[in-house]
């Protein structure tokens, strides 16, 4: 634990070092999924557990504009509510998943009740929520910043599933192709904002640990997918391969 005042520089070098350790492109259930060795069931699984992260962002953004006291700072982050939800019905980030989730088989309000997600991803979305609730404004957009980690995942992932997953295509992964443009948006204002307020080592330090316990809330949700679905250890309630869903052959 550093106890000394970083310079601007030095927390941003601290900040990407939290990524380069803790992000979840280091998660195995990341490599298995890019390198095409998931099964139909396990991108089943996850597309609809991620469902959960997706519909929760916007919550969460929208907690965080009411934090700030600044009219420029909630005109900048109202950016992120409007992507995920869209400016119109049929529109937006979210719409988007859905379309993955529809053509993975899901029925839509299956998808939309969240009644088949695992209680890991529910747990860790929430926990999230929470943050950006109860710790300081400035807590609440150091824990975005693992969006400055995004794009490089997402090219991976998009790349090695479009490789070796017949049934997606660019068209059923168009989420991913939005995502890398805003979030490089997203998180160049976030840096910016964090290397500016924070200025003490006490708000250096909280920055610091509010970046390593998001690392663990998108960690957390591919250990419980590994658990459920790659070790066939499935919780109650959660989503059992093979029901709700339409058989591979009619859904992609
Ligand atoms: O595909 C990914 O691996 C990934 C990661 C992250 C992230 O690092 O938090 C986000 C997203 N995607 C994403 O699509 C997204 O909208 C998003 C919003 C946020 C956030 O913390 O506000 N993270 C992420």
């Amino acid at each position: 634990m550093s106890q000394t005042l970083l310079s601007p520089e030095d927390l941003e070098a601290a900040l990407r070092n939290v990524g380069a350790e803790r992000y979840h492109n280091k998660h195995r259930f990341h490599a298995r999924q890019y390198s095409g060795k998931c099964s139909f069931e396990e991108i089943q699984a996850w597309a609809l557990n991620r469902y959960y992260y997706q519909s929760m962002i916007p919550i969460k953004d929208a907690i965080v504009l009411t934090r700030f006291t600044d009219a420029e700072d909630r005109r900048q982050w109202r950016k992120r509510i409007e992507d995920h939800d869209g400016l119109k019905p049929g529109d937006g980030g979210i719409e988007r998943w859905l379309k993955l989730t529809d053509s993975l088989g899901f029925p839509r309000d299956y998808v939309e009740s969240t009644a088949g997600i695992l209680p890991a991803t529910r747990f860790a979305v929430d926990a999230y929520v929470t943050l950006v609730r109860d710790r300081s404004p400035l807590e609440a957009v150091a824990s975005s910043l693992t969006e400055l980690f995004s794009p490089n995942i997402i090219g991976e992932r998009m790349s090695g599933m479009l490789a070796n997953y017949d049934y997606v295509s660019k068209d059923t992964l168009a989420y991913f192709s939005y995502r890398p443009t805003q979030a490089k948006r997203d998180a160049d204002w976030a840096l910016d904002y964090v290397k500016s307020h924070a200025t003490t080592v006490e708000q250096q330090q909280a920055v610091i640990n509010a970046l390593k316990f998001k690392c663990n809330v998108l960690w957390a949700q591919l250990d419980a997918l590994w658990s459920a679905y790659v070790d066939h250890y499935l919780p109650p309630d959660a989503w059992v391969p093979g029901t709700i869903a339409a058989p591979r052959s009619k859904a992609a």
